[in-house]
């Protein structure tokens, strides 16, 4: 069996130095600070997959958790990632891409390696569930938004900007595609003040240990 190369694409790095720290030994696993946002994601993404072969990708960082899902410092992993955005805003809802017949707008990630490696996480001592998580172009800042998502995906339990960039990119390479997020706020109105992204990135670090049992 070859042995596993995962690529960790994170959006900034604060994130990167986060998932740096929390691995025990970085042979096996290369960690990228893509950009912010779905596009630099998967152009990064793109990038490392042409330079070199993995085993799996990773999207991993900090998010917005729902706040009936979620905990402030808590671990969400994706067993789907959604491209929240794509589609069409019509009088009788949203259409996703599906129902619109213009492809994909969310991926399954494997259901035994993200159970593990939800396992492997709380058994660190973290909060931590398997979900949905949806990938916005736009950080929520209201109410209605955040209540027009759930209702939409009522799965979801996180909202981060860069998971399905990543997701497509991997796909389009056949590489298995993962992403885990640590919350460091409730999607909603906008309440900068109170994010706890310290808090976060200190989650994000023990979480990103518990990807060597799994990998
Ligand atoms: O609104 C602001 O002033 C502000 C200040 C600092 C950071 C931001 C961001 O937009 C961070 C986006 C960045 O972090 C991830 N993230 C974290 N929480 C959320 C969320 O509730 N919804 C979407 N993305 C979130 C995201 O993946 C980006 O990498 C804004």
């Amino acid at each position: 069996m070859s042995a596993s190369k995962v690529l960790i694409v994170t959006a900034v790095e604060a994130e990167h130095e986060a998932v740096q720290r929390g691995l025990d030994h970085h042979c096996g696993f290369d960690v990228i600070a893509g950009g912010v946002g779905l596009a630099e994601a998967a152009a990064s993404t793109a990038i490392a997959l042409t330079k070199d072969s993995y085993t799996a990708v990773v999207s991993a960082g900090i998010a917005g958790g729902f706040r009936a899902q979620t905990e402030l410092g808590s671990i969400v992993v994706a067993s789907e990632i959604w491209g929240a955005d794509l589609g069409a805003e019509t009088n009788e809802g949203f259409y996703d891409l599906e129902k619109l017949n213009l492809g994909c707008s969310r991926y399954q990630c494997d259901p035994l390696l993200t159970d593990k490696l939800c396992t492997s996480i709380a058994e660190r001592g973290l909060k931590a569930q398997t979900g949905a998580i949806l990938t916005t172009a736009a950080v929520t800042g209201t109410a209605k938004t955040a209540e027009n998502l759930a209702v939409r995906v009522p799965e979801a339990k996180a909202e981060a900007m860069e998971g399905f960039g990543v997701a497509v990119s991997a796909q389009k390479f056949d590489v298995p595609v993962f992403e885990i997020r640590s919350i460091s706020n409730f999607v909603g109105p906008r309440d900068r003040d109170n994010w706890k992204i310290k808090e976060a990135l200190a989650v994000l670090e023990q979480a990103s240990n518990g990807l060597q049992e799994v990998f």
